[in-house]
């Protein structure tokens, strides 16, 4: 079955077992074109691990998963890292900073291993760095700046390609709250402006609430699929529903 024309990534029944435990039993997702979609549920509900098997990281036992008209399923190793490295960009909660690279050099890896000139590479991830509010970075190794200022070069690095699709796996949990929400606003703004697709993995409402859509998971399995109009009570209604 082809998946729908107008969602970039679409899976249809994933099944992932991992160290003998069912962590996804089933789950089906689309995620259309330039959507922001908020993938929500407590700690150990399978976030991580249907974002990895949407982004290619991992391959599930049994399912479907399609980027575009391309079955991502079906792919060998090669091919599944030509798409994570050519079309995605991935965030984790934690920075994974380069420590011999500064600022610049730490968001340009991207655009240096594809070939991009050396020039070309460091304007971009000026550009990049300055929409983060941390020009001020670039010069600087990941040791001398805030965990804050680390995140927000991740977040450039992830930013910096252009991706198709960008997934976001608690990008500011380790943040404190006021600076979270501000680097949020900034990640969402400027995939809206590039139109950049962005699959947001959390367990916090309030960052789920920037989302256009809200899909719910709980113990691997898909408990219901919101908007923001519906409001938090929606979200436990459809986690409680099933
Ligand atoms: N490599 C692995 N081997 C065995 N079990 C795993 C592995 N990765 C994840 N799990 C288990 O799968 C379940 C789902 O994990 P996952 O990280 O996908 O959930 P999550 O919703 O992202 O949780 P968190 O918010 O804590 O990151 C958890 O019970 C976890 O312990």
């Amino acid at each position: 079955m082809a998946p729908p024309d107008n969602d970039v990534l679409w899976a249809r029944s994933l099944r992932c077992s991992l160290g003998g435990s069912d962590v996804l039993t089933g789950v089906s997702v689309g995620v259309r074109e330039g959507e922001i979609l908020a993938v929500v549920g407590p700690r150990g509900s399978g976030k991580t691990t249907l974002m990895r098997c949407l982004s290619g990281q991992a391959v599930a036992q049994e399912g479907e998963v399609w980027f575009n008209s391309a079955p991502v399923h079906t792919m060998n190793t090669a091919q599944r890292e030509r798409l994570r490295r050519d079309r995605f960009g991935w965030i984790d909660p934690e920075p994974g900073l380069v420590p011999e690279l500064n600022g610049w050099e730490n968001t340009a890896l991207p655009l240096l291993l594809r070939g991009v000139s050396h020039r070309a590479a460091r304007t971009a991830a000026t550009e990049w760095l300055e929409r983060l509010d941390i020009g001020a970075a670039a010069r600087k190794r990941p040791a001398a700046l805030t965990q804050s200022q680390r995140q927000r070069i991740a977040i450039a690095r992830a930013l910096v390609t252009t991706p198709s699709v960008l997934f976001a796996d608690e990008p500011t949990a380790t943040l404190h709250r006021a600076d979270g929400a501000q680097v949020l606003r900034t990640l969402t703004a400027a995939a809206r402006s590039h139109g950049i697709t962005v699959l947001l993995a959390t367990h916090d409402p309030e960052v789920a609430a920037l989302a256009d859509r809200t899909v719910a998971l709980l113990d691997g399995r898909r408990v219901g699929s919101v908007t923001p109009a519906d409001g938090a009570e929606g979200v436990t209604a459809c986690s409680l529903s099933v």
